[in-house]
């Protein structure tokens, strides 16, 4: 399977500027994994660029492209995330996307000058897609939904730099984190890459015995969602 261009430079850059890494690590479960997506690593000039250009050329090209009047990022890694993207989605399709708009909030509300706890657009009426780094057991994104249905916004998704698909630790051997928020809050979550393209788009580019490694972590903790 080809992947498209914008995956192939969105692996292309994180491998090369460090985010992707292949070897041995452990993960927030406790499971020991043969790949690690540091997304704290996008900071840097040759990953920033790509990195939110694939961003937003995954929210373009899907369901939700037309579907979202706010683009929201939780603090704090939410943040950068939902003001770059929305640039690069500007710069991407500037008649769609003028009349959308970006906000995040505040970890702890300001009680002076404007006040409160969202910064940015007004969520009152609007449909809100949240962007965010990373799923690992969905407690940020349950508590930013809760947020901003509290300010009078609908979740209509969740877009994220990777899906891991592996099973929950502890759930029922099928389903995965994102599977779970999917299900529990009946709405898309879309990732720029997600494991299988990992293994398509690497293969060649990092040693068979990664690779292999890889596979062989999908076999044991691949989930079917
Ligand atoms: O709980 P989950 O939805 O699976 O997501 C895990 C989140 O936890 C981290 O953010 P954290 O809330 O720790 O805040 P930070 O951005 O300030 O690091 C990380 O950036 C993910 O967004
Ligand atoms: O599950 C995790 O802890 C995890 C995996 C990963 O690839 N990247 C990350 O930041 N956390």
């Amino acid at each position: 399977m080809s992947l498209p261009e914008y995956k192939k430079d969105f692996l292309k850059a994180a491998v090369a500027g460090g985010a992707l890494r292949f070897g041995s690590f452990e993960l927030k479960s406790k499971r020991t994994s043969p790949y690690f997506f540091n997304a704290g690593d996008f900071y840097t000039g040759e990953l920033h660029e790509p990195i939110m250009d694939a961003y937003a050329q995954t929210i373009a090209a899907s369901e939700l492209a037309d579907g979202f009047d706010v683009l929201f990022g939780p603090a704090y890694k939410g943040i950068p995330l939902a003001a770059t993207v929305f640039y690069a989605l500007i710069k991407t399709d500037r008649a769609r996307y003028a009349k959308a708009a970006y906000s995040f909030d505040r970890k702890e509300a300001k009680d002076h000058g404007e006040g409160g706890s969202i910064v940015g657009s007004p969520l009152k009426g609007k449909r809100v897609l949240i962007i965010d780094d990373v799923v690992s057991a969905g407690t940020a994104k349950r508590q930013a939904i809760d947020m901003i249905r509290a300010a009078g916004g609908t979740v209509v998704g969740i877009v994220v730099a990777l899906d891991r698909q592996e099973t929950l630790p502890g759930g029922d051997g099928k389903t995965s984190a994102i599977g779970q928020l999917r299900k529990e809050y009946q709405i898309p979550i879309i990732s720029i890459v997600k494991l299988d393209d990992i293994i398509d788009g690497m293969k060649g580019v990092i040693s068979d015995s990664d690779i292999k490694n890889i596979e062989e972590y999908r076999t044991k903790f691949g989930a079917s969602d």
